[in-house]
């Protein structure tokens, strides 16, 4: 199963190993539990690891490997972020896909050889989701061939980038490029921060940390301010846009390629989120099935909570998503890397259904993610709350991604956008012109569903009926779209009239496209067990999905009442048969104790005595009498005793 979960056989033994190998080297475990850190001594902690890690990486993983970089950043530093975290997911992505050949021969060794620590900086104070109106300015002197970074006011100070605040001492950084007084719009530019030796900020840099988060806080995510600060016309990242030292400017093959490091994150976050939800339920499973409360049959035992149907309920469809998401991540990225290299030759006429497709999963997982995050921390009833169990801070981390990486909402516009091009080309009769993803929004389906009516249907039914709500959807949403156009309105007017109904479409086709990617998946495995353990799952996926956007099916009658009692006999079916394998669903992540953090979730069950360790290492226990007691009850107490 963990071959299924991490792409290959080799994967999870080359996971396995570096585990082993790590738990061998007690100078890369975290020195006591995170939780009783300050956020200074938690970034100084992972700084120790991190600089230790470049050391001895080359021992423990192939560094040019990115699936065991990645594996290695989660066992040893964590989710809760690194000094380095924006370097790898962003900086370096970015240069890669957007710097010329030569840029790339000068910025990217020194990167990658950890010379220099850089950022993505492109959010402002006052603006991150309306790219148009960033208000930071690149303006190009034609005198010296230098671009001036200018800051205008604090609303147009960069706001939040990763790492920016403290540790980066490069960064791309996003401004509005203007030549001979013409705005080109967002560019992105490779800009030194701070001086190499020093540390400190370069002259013109007003540079710091934005303080606390709700979690992820290892992270300084910082502020940026330019006053009139020069850099070098050469410093504009030129792969796809050239400008020219006397100012000509060579516009890129596609408006929006400078975009691409955010659909590079949207792409390779779904995994990560499917590895935080599976985190957060491997815990809350392994709890359940050591705690013990209440009796199902009174003259029996008390019984292990993972036992009740409401607990299963809890816990068994959010396994089937991090599962889902998990396999819809890996083809996601198999796509991206496909688009990434033909936009490298000059093909662009894939970005448009990338963008659709990373923003609607990108929203969608996100969402369900913390849900089910949330879900499993309140399984653990009490004992979920306290740090000890971990699940909060993964559910702080995960819940970033429904904001960054474009605002959720915001992306499933994005997404709705392309649906409702698509569903134009239905109604003017040019289904044929329809990209593979939208393929099923041109093709007639039943006047009603089959499911329970065609016996061994698989789960072709299914995902007939996904598909007949999507498409319903969508071209509700964009009938009612183009309707009030008709009427006369504007067309962003009518846009936002009709946004909280196309993004239920979008919501629809990327839930739609999700349970495709499962049963792909499950199609694909010829290990007779491991596929009879994940159809278990799947049914119980496409069973609890449906129930939960039944209405779409209901109110047109393609589903029925009788069909509905079905679905949700299978759902109850179905948590049943997966309650023997639960724990073991979950295991197969092979998620390490050093990984997991959780004193709730321990492989070895023990949680009762190692949660008294815990609570007698808490900091507060240093001292039977603390001084906010000596200090103020204590006197409050002896003066109302007067
Ligand atoms: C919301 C966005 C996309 C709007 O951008 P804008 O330029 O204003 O778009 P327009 O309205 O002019 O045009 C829409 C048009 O463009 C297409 N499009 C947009 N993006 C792409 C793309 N990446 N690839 C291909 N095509 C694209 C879109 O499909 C429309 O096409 P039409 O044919 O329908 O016209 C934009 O403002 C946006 O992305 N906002 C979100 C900002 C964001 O994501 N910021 C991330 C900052 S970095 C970060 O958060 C890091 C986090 C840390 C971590 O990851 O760990
Ligand atoms: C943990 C974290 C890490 C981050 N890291 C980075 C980083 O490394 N680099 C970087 O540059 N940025 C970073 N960001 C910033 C992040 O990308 C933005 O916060 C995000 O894109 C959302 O933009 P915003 O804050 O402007 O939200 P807003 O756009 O102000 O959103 C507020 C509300 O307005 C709604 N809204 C806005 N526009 C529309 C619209 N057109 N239609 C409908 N509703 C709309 C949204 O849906 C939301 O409900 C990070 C943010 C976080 C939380």
């Amino acid at each position: 199963m963990a071959a299924q979960i991490w792409g290959s056989e080799k994967r999870a033994r080359r996971r396995r190993e570096i585990s082993a190998k790590i738990a061998q080297m007690p100078e890369l475990h975290d020195s006591k539990p995170l939780p009783f850190m300050t956020r200074e001594e938690k970034i100084m902690e992972s700084a120790r690891k991190l600089t230790i890690l470049t050391e001895k990486m080359g021992q423990i993983i192939d560094p040019t490997d990115p699936a065991e970089l990645y594996h290695l950043n989660n066992e040893v530093l964590g989710l809760e972020g690194n000094p380095m975290a924006l370097h790898g997911v962003m900086f370096i992505p970015a240069l890669s896909a957007q710097a010329s050949d030569e840029q790339q021969a000068k910025w990217l060794p020194r990167a990658l050889r950890r010379e220099i620590i850089g950022t993505y900086a492109q959010t402002e104070l006052g603006h991150g989701t309306n790219l148009q109106n960033l208000e930071t300015t690149a303006t190009y002197d034609l005198a010296t061939q230098e671009f001036v970074l200018h800051t205008p006011q604090i609303t147009a100070l960069k706001w939040w980038p990763g790492n920016l605040g403290k540790s980066s001492n490069y960064a791309v950084v996003v401004a509005h490029m203007i030549i001979k007084a013409k705005n080109y719009g967002p560019h992105p530019f490779m800009v030194q921060l701070r001086d190499e030796k020093t540390h400190e900020p370069l002259p013109g840099i007003t540079i710091g940390d934005i303080g606390p988060k709700m979690a992820y806080n290892i992270v300084d995510n910082g502020f940026l301010g330019f006053n009139k600060y020069r850099i070098p016309r050469t410093n504009l990242l030129m792969r796809h846009t050239k400008v020219e030292a006397d100012g000509t400017y060579i516009k890129p093959p596609h408006a929006k390629i400078n975009y691409s490091a955010m659909v590079h994150v949207r792409a390779y976050m779904l995994t990560g989120q499917a590895i935080m939800l599976a985190s957060a339920l491997n815990i809350a499973t392994r709890y359940s099935s050591v705690r013990r409360q209440g009796q199902i049959d009174k003259s029996q035992p008390e019984v292990k909570v993972l036992e009740y149907q409401t607990q299963q309920h809890r816990l068994f469809p959010s396994i089937a998503r991090a599962y889902a998401f998990q396999f819809a991540g890996a083809e996601t990225v198999k796509l991206y890397e496909h688009v990434l290299k033909e936009m490298k030759s000059g093909n662009v006429s894939l970005m448009a259904d990338l963008h659709a497709l990373t923003s609607g999963l990108k929203s969608v997982v996100t969402y369900q993610t913390g849900e089910g995050i949330e879900q499993a921390r309140m399984a653990c009833g009490g004992h979920g709350y306290s740090m000890a169990s971990y699940i909060s801070e993964i559910y702080g981390v995960a819940i970033g991604g429904c904001t960054y990486e474009g605002e959720n909402m915001v992306m499933l516009l994005q997404l709705a956008r392309y649906l409702v091009k698509s569903a134009a080309l239905v109604k003017s009769g040019q289904s044929s012109k329809l990209g593979p993803l939208v393929a099923y929004l041109g093709v007639k389906s039943e006047p009603t569903s089959l499911i329970d009516r065609i016996p061994n249907s698989g789960f072709t039914e299914y995902v007939k009926t996904f598909q007949h709500v999507s498409k319903r959807q969508t071209l509700k949403a964009a009938d009612m779209f183009f309707g009030l156009m008709e009427k006369g309105e504007k067309r962003e007017i009518a846009w936002n009239k009709c946004s909280v109904e196309l993004n239920r479409a979008s919501r629809l086709h990327t839930r739609l496209f999700i349970v495709e990617a499962f049963v792909r998946r499950v199609n694909e495995i010829a290990d007779i067990r491991i596929k009879e353990a994940l159809t278990d799952l799947l049914h119980l996926h496409v069973n609890y999905e449906l129930l939960d956007i039944a209405s779409y099916a209901l109110e047109d009658g393609f589903l029925s009442a009788s069909q509905l009692d079905y679905i949700r006999d299978q759902v109850y079916l179905y948590l049943g048969k997966i309650r023997p394998n639960a724990v073991s669903l979950l295991d197969s992540w092979e998620f390490s104790d050093i990984e997991l953090r959780s004193v709730l979730g321990r492989r070895d069950g023990n949680v009762y005595e190692n949660l008294f360790k815990w609570a007698k290492s808490s900091p507060l226990n240093k001292t039977d009498v603390l001084s906010s007691v000596t200090q103020y009850l204590k006197p409050m107490m002896e003066k109302a005793r007067l």
